[in-house]
């Protein structure tokens, strides 16, 4: 039986992905599509919004049906509503939205003792597989004679409300972990003086329509290594979102992430 989706944020740029990209998925319904009721497209038809005709489903604040997931790319406010309708449903939540304050944070970690959870600043499989060979690299160079200096640099559009990323954040605190660091910078300007080697640094660049890029360094004295992955459409992230809601559907509950999902 097909796994039935709600989608929250569904006009929006990953909201009208995941509208085009569910609708053709054999294995998924989607059957609600939430928006904020300030939208300019609220009450309109999700499938014309997302640009696939006419889907049957309005841009909505309510519903009357029943879903298994819902999954949650919006904003903090919209996905705190989202953590409360998940809940309220019973239905598995998949938790995509970033630059979450630590109360909406705890929201997500309390329902998860309800209702299964997959929680994530990335849903794109590549994201998810160099977050794996950074966590290997860092490993490795921890104790490299003449210290490892990490940076993270992403690139994203123009409209990207969160900075640094979500993806990037959660990149330096795996790689901190593995290396011991307890310091996180963002930017320099003046003369902070020379780098200590107890610090990861973030540098949030935005332009145009960029969909999402992460360039993960690690300068050693004489040589250097980086790791970039490099979104070309959003996509990538609305399949994974999608293979989420699949996987949590159903499942117990608890909070789950990407690596479980993706079997990394
Ligand atoms: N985890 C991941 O793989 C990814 C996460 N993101 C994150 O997803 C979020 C959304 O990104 P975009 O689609 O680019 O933003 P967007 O601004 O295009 O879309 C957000 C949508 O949420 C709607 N919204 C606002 N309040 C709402 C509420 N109370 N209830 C329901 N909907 C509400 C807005 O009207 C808008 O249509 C951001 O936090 C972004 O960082 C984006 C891409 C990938
Ligand atoms: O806002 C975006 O676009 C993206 N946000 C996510 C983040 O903050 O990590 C994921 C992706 O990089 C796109």
């Amino acid at each position: 039986m097909a796994t039935r989706i709600a989608i929250n944020g569904a006009a929006g740029r990953m909201g009208q992905r995941l509208v085009a990209l569910g609708s053709e998925d054999n294995d998924l319904d989607v059957v609600a599509c939430f928006e904020h009721a300030g939208h300019t497209k609220f009450g309109q038809d999700a499938g014309s919004v997302a640009g696939i005709g006419e889907l049957g489903i309005r841009l909505a604040e309510e519903t009357s049906a029943q879903y298994d997931a819902i999954i949650d790319f919006s904003v903090p406010a919209g996905a705190h509503a989202a953590v409360e309708r998940a809940v309220h449903a019973k239905a598995a939540l998949v938790m995509a939205t970033t630059g979450l304050e630590e109360e909406h944070q705890a929201k997500i970690r309390e329902a998860a003792n309800v209702i299964p959870v997959v929680w994530a600043p990335s849903m794109s499989t590549t994201v998810n597989l160099t977050m794996k060979l950074c966590e290997i690299a860092a490993e490795a160079l921890k104790d490299i004679p003449g210290g490892a200096d990490v940076e993270v640099l992403e690139r994203h559009h123009r409209f990207k409300e969160d900075s640094p990323s979500g993806t990037a954040l959660r990149f330096g605190e795996l790689i901190a972990y593995k290396m011991g660091i307890t310091n996180h910078v963002h930017g320099r300007e003046g003369r902070p003086g020379a780098r200590p080697h107890n610090e990861i640094a973030y540098h949030a660049i935005r332009t145009g329509d960029n969909p999402g890029e992460h360039t993960i360094i690690f300068g050693l004295l004489g040589e250097t290594i980086e790791m970039t992955v490099r979104a070309s459409n959003r996509d990538c992230y609305a399949s994974g979102a999608l293979q989420a809601a699949k996987f949590a559907a159903g499942k117990k509950p608890g909070l789950y992430n990407m690596n479980d999902v993706l079997g990394l």
